[in-house]
């Protein structure tokens, strides 16, 4: 296409949403036509779906719920009042909590201010407020948060040695929408125990985030801790970023949660609009469409030219792939669905793996986040004539070219700036283009059976672990690895039970491994 028809088509296909000052240009997805007529009857139906979610129906029927993430910015379009109000009060609740703890109304027994934050919780528990931290929080924060977002130990040991002198004046949100997740609640316990050995009283500066009822809220509840907020079943992990999930930590950090509501809610009215052309999620759902061919065939790379986005690629992960990424559609057809994503931020990804994107195996397509303002207020001239954000701004102009002339689609998406509005409503935007995505691939956005999988795999290795554990407690002499799977009765599980042995000899666990290490047959175990 010559650079005259470009230019029209760039100016036929740009969306721009006035009251956010945010652009969507998909002109650089080599559809046509006839493409995008061909999925008009999609749309409809992706839209009448929407539609429907929006109204109540239970959009996600594997688990026979409703799907309501929508209703969190806009309470009036929740299906009852009693929900609307709940909505309503649970905002009011936080802004009162953290308002108090700014305050130091509500502060630590051993200090007068809470100056940090723990944020235990993983996934759709951590993810939200990890990306919204990196790019709302202020340079200095009334309450500077630190994450836990593994069951890795020398990562809590990071973060707890950072905090070592301030753990007096550290308050602990432990969020978990199920309760029942193991790595938070592994988190918790070592985080409470740390507070013991300090004499700290853990309960009277901790906050349970959570289902009513769940596990984790029947132990706040019955310890006593600080403060508990609701999370509700009609909102998924990973769409739940607006809601106490994500609007505790970010009120704590004095983030203006009202304007990233505000964002999200102007954002979901024009993804409401039935319209592909005047729908800024239905264009975006357009261009992953022709990219991977409705199968998910091309990856996303999503490179946000600004550091204080660096972690909204890793947020769409989850928000996109455990939202697609299915085995049957709802019909129950096998389909293996999926988009995968992945980036971290230009420029800095030019100098890592822009190389393969530009020659490579063309298996992705590109999604450029484009920030206007470079900086609050004036920029250095780094050559007569050129800032910085000049060079920055000319990166992404020049790679998103670089790629076009080499057949490699991208979408580019302009903001004027990172600030509460626009994150929320770029949250909004892909939260509503995956829905429609999901409609038009015809599997259910809300579920994800396959995580059940791993997580059942691992409690049958922790069982094998106690099982092992106690055939050679009983034993008085070195058994080989076969003799003790034989034992525990699980024969089949030789190479696990190595590889459950092998991490407790490496953590002085009591385990004596001999022989050669290299040889896992020829080993003998013990235990010390
Ligand atoms: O918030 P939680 O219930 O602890 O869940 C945390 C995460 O765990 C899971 O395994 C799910 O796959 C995620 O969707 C979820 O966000």
């Amino acid at each position: 296409m010559d650079a005259k028809a470009l230019w029209q088509r760039y100016q036929n296909w740009l969306y721009f949403h006035e009251g956010l000052g945010l652009y969507l240009d998909i002109s650089r997805m080599g559809f046509d036509h006839a493409f995008v007529d061909s999925l008009r009857p999609k749309f409809d139906k992706a839209f009448a779906d929407m539609a429907e979610l929006e109204k109540g129906a239970i959009a996600n029927p594997d688990e026979g719920r409703m799907v309501g993430h929508y209703w969190l910015r806009n309470p009036d379009l929740a299906p009852t009042p009693e929900l609307t109000q709940e909505i309503v009060q649970t905002l009011e609740q936080i802004e009162a909590f953290a308002e108090k703890v700014h305050t130091g109304a509500i502060h630590p027994p051993k200090a007068s201010r809470f100056t940090d934050i723990i944020s235990i919780g993983i996934g759709g528990s951590a993810l939200g407020p990890e990306f919204v931290a990196e790019a709302l929080a202020p340079d200095f924060p009334s309450l500077k948060i630190h994450f836990i977002d593994n069951s890795d130990p020398a990562g809590i040991d990071r973060t707890l040695n950072q905090l070592q002198d301030n753990l007096a004046s550290t308050l602990v949100l432990v969020i978990s929408k199920s309760g029942g997740t193991p790595e938070p609640r592994n988190g918790m316990i070592e985080v409470k125990a740390a507070y013991a050995s300090k004499k700290l009283d853990f309960a009277k500066q901790a906050v349970a985030i959570t289902s009513v009822d769940s596990n984790l809220d029947k132990v706040a509840q019955k310890e006593g801790w600080l403060a508990r907020f609701p999370m509700y079943d009609w909102v998924g992990g990973r769409t739940s970023e607006l809601s106490a999930v994500g609007l505790v930590p970010a009120a704590l950090q004095g983030i203006d949660i009202r304007a990233m509501i505000e964002g999200a809610k102007e954002m979901d009215d024009a993804t409401r609009v039935p319209n592909l052309e005047n729908n800024p999620a239905a264009l975006l759902a357009l261009g992953w469409y022709f990219s991977g061919n409705g199968k998910g065939e091309k990856d996303m790379v999503v490179l946000p030219y600004k550091d204080s986005l660096l972690l909204f690629s890793r947020y769409l992960q989850q928000l996109v792939m455990e939202s697609i990424g299915k085995e049957k559609d709802l019909d129950g057809n096998t389909v293996y669905q999926g988009i995968a994503v992945y980036g971290n931020k230009g420029s800095t990804d030019q100098h890592a793996y822009v190389q393969q994107l530009r020659e490579g195996i063309p298996n992705f397509f590109a999604t450029f986040i484009e920030v206007l303002e470079d900086r609050e207020g004036k920029s250095l001239e780094i050559e007569p004539g050129v800032t910085s954000g000049d060079f920055l701004s000319g990166f992404l102009l020049g790679t998103r070219q670089a790629l076009y002339e080499n057949q490699r689609d991208s979408i580019t998406v302009t903001i004027p700036q990172v600030n509460p509005k626009t994150v929320g409503a770029l949250i909004a935007l892909y939260e509503r283009a995956v829905g429609l995505y999901a409609s038009l691939v015809n599997v259910n956005a809300y579920h994800q059976p396959g995580v059940e999988a791993g997580k059942k795999a691992a409690a049958v290795i922790l069982e094998l672990q106690s099982k092992v554990m106690a055939v050679l407690q009983k034993e008085k002499t070195a058994l080989s690895l076969e003799e003790v799977a034989q034992k525990a009765g699980a024969a089949e599980e030789v190479e696990a039970i190595y590889k459950i042995l092998r991490h407790l000899h490496a953590n002085g666990r009591g385990v004596v491994l001999q022989g050669e290490l290299g040889k896992p047959g020829s080993l003998k175990v013990s235990v010390g």
